[in-house]
């Protein structure tokens, strides 16, 4: 079991750490970990955000382990070079199209979502987020126009077998699940979610058994917070899956709770080829003082020992401690307690 680690900026490798320390609690046959730099970090020493060195240790790797990106001291760099491009490079370079980011309340922890405790129960959703497309991927850039002005452009695009692939990954999960699956775009504006909506349909008909339904992106966010209980399988493109994953966090409590797997194509001995990582960022105004929920980061670990090595129970029990510490009552200041990073993380290895 090859694991590299990639702790990043900020809190990164404040929350790795702790992932990393329960991983290590489990006794995992084989278990090697090996790190690289990534974001401001690796600027920092190598000049670029994304050196071929850790790309080459995420390959060699059956599964990465990812902290998070981001430092304000770079933002004024040439875009090329700014900490985001790590997490976006990895993501291209890996072929990782499929970022899977569950949102669920458990029983009993309906109090921690900042919505009615009756409507917070029937939170339990899976986003099936495109990863490497999109108006992330395009071509963009700045101009001078003919008047003088200065303009932004960012180009936006889908090609159908980019929609097709993700379209799969998410009409499988609904079917596995039992669960709807709703295709959430902007088709009533843009040429980009028409083709999705298109393709969407068109894969449907591959799987009769999956309820399938469309819905706009404004609706969508409004809908995940009025009745989350009608999603269970959202499928989505790259940036509605963003900033859709933001909000479906804010309404389980916190971001600091919501882990990912970004998968592709690629199968090791193992299992398939992942990184995992917690939705959230480097959260600067809180790095270096011990407070960050590790949460996210140790359920992405679960999302990998399920993915990547097909450890299912191993998997389960990490789940099982993390809501036996939140209900317990061992909470970080973004749920309103007082725990620090290093108390939560071994409060859940004492409950694992
Ligand atoms: N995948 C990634 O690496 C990733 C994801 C999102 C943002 N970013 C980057 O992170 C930097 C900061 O971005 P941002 O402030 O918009 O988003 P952020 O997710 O870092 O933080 C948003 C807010 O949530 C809080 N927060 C986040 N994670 C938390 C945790 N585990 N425990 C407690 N509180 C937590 C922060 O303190 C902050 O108030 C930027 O450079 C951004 O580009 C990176
Ligand atoms: C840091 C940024 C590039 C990234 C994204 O937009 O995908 C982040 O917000 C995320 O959700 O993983
Ligand atoms: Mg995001």
């Amino acid at each position: 079991m090859k694991i590299a680690v990639l702790p990043g900026d900020g809190i990164g490798p404040e929350v790795t750490a702790e992932a990393v320390a329960v991983l290590e609690s489990l006794a995992l046959p084989g278990l090697t970990l090996f790190s690289g730099d990534v974001g401001g970090a690796a600027y920092h020493r190598h000049g670029v955000p994304l050196p071929d060195e850790t790309l080459e240790v995420a390959r060699v790797a059956d599964a990465i382990l990812f902290g998070a990106v981001g430092d304000p001291a770079c933002d004024a760099l040439e875009r090329h070079l700014r900490p985001e491009q790590a997490i976006l490079g990895l993501r291209k370079h890996l072929g990782l199209f499929a970022n899977l980011r569950p949102a669920r309340v458990f029983a009993g922890l309906e109090h921690l979502s900042p919505l009615r405790t009756d409507i917070a129960g029937g939170l339990d959703l899976l986003i099936v987020r495109e990863l490497t497309g999109d108006v992330y991927f395009g071509a963009k850039g700045q101009r001078v126009t003919d008047d003088g002005e200065r303009e932004g452009w960012d180009a936006m695009s889908y090609a159908e077998h980019e929609v097709r692939r993700i379209a799969h990954v998410a009409f499988r999960a609904a079917a596995v699940s039992g669960q709807p699956l709703t295709s959430v775009d902007k088709a009533n504006v843009l040429e980009t979610s028409q083709l999705w909506r298109d393709v969407v349909i068109e894969v449907a008909a591959e799987y009769p058994g999956v309820t399938l339904d469309h819905m706009y992106v404004d609706n969508a966010a409004m809908q995940v917070v009025s009745h989350p209980d009608r999603f269970g399988v959202v499928l989505t493109g790259n940036l509605f899956g963003d900033i859709l994953s933001d909000l479906a966090s804010a309404a389980v409590g916190s971001i600091g709770l919501l882990p990912s797997a970004s998968l592709g194509e690629r199968q090791t001995a193992h299992g398939t080829y992942g990184l995992y990582e917690p939705i959230h960022g480097s959260a600067p105004d809180i790095a270096g003082q011990g407070k960050a929920n590790p949460m996210a980061t140790i359920l992405s670990a679960a999302m990998m020992l399920r993915h990547s090595f097909g450890r299912e129970d191993d998997a389960v029990r990490i789940e099982a401690a993390v809501a036996r510490t939140l209900a317990d009552g061992i909470l970080g200041g973004d749920l309103g307690g007082s725990h620090g990073t290093a108390a939560i993380g071994a409060a859940v290895r004492e409950r694992l």
